[in-house]
């Protein structure tokens, strides 16, 4: 992966341990918000990533890219895999279980991705330093071993939950959240 020193966690920065209440091994994550572009499943045109994780500290998805999702005839966007390695990414910091927000987000394209492909997503932390979190992902065509078409990594930012209030919509996030404190 080709990243700039802004994803890259500082020395002595180390993945964190577990969260007693994360998701553990073997458990899917549910939606952060059911009109998520990137999960949620009333979103009519959205990714649709349903995740889970294997271990407690990584977290898989499929995504199969349809026709919705071209840019050149027949090859995914480079934009909407962007969006994919975002949401993986984003459902890996549920794992912490603290609310994060994307701060900056690197790819690399490695390989065409043409429709119909399903792309085979995992996403990880690298460490954390303070409120920043370094993340990973990559996208793999067709199988969890296959050739790998994209990587990212990430800054995640914490935030609070003043964050989505101030500037979303906290109430929406409430009302499909009860497992989040709102106001711990
Ligand atoms: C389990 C329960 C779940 C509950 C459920 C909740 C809902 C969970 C929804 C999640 C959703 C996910 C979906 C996918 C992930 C998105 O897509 S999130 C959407 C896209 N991202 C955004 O909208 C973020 C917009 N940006 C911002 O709001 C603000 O810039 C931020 C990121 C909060 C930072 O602002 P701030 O809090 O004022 O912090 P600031 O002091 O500026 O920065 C803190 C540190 O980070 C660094 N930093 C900040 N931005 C950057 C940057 N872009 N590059 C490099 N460094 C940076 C600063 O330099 C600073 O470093 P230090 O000085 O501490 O060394």
């Amino acid at each position: 992966m080709t990243r700039s020193s802004l994803t890259t966690p500082p020395p002595g920065a180390q993945p964190p341990p577990a969260h007693p209440d994360a998701p553990s091994a073997g458990s899917t994550l549910g939606s952060h918000y059911s009109k998520c572009f990137g999960c949620g499943a009333g979103h009519p045109t959205g990714l649709h990533l349903k995740a889970r994780t294997p271990d407690g500290a990584t977290v898989e998805a499929e995504f199969t890219v349809g026709e919705a999702h071209q840019g050149a005839p027949r090859l995914a966007h480079g934009g909407v895999l962007a969006t994919a390695m975002d949401e993986v990414i984003g459902m890996s910091v549920y794992l912490l279980h603290k609310p994060y927000v994307t701060g900056r987000l690197e790819t690399d394209y490695l390989l065409p991705v043409p429709v119909g492909t399903t792309l085979h997503l995992r996403a990880w932390c690298t460490g954390i330093d303070g409120r920043k979190a370094y993340l990973e992902a990559e996208g793999r065509i067709g199988a969890p071993d296959g050739p790998v078409a994209v990587r990212a990594a990430a800054l995640f930012i914490e935030v609070n939950m003043e964050h989505f209030a101030k500037h979303g919509d906290l109430a929406a996030i409430a009302a499909e959240h009860q497992d989040y404190e709102v106001n711990p």
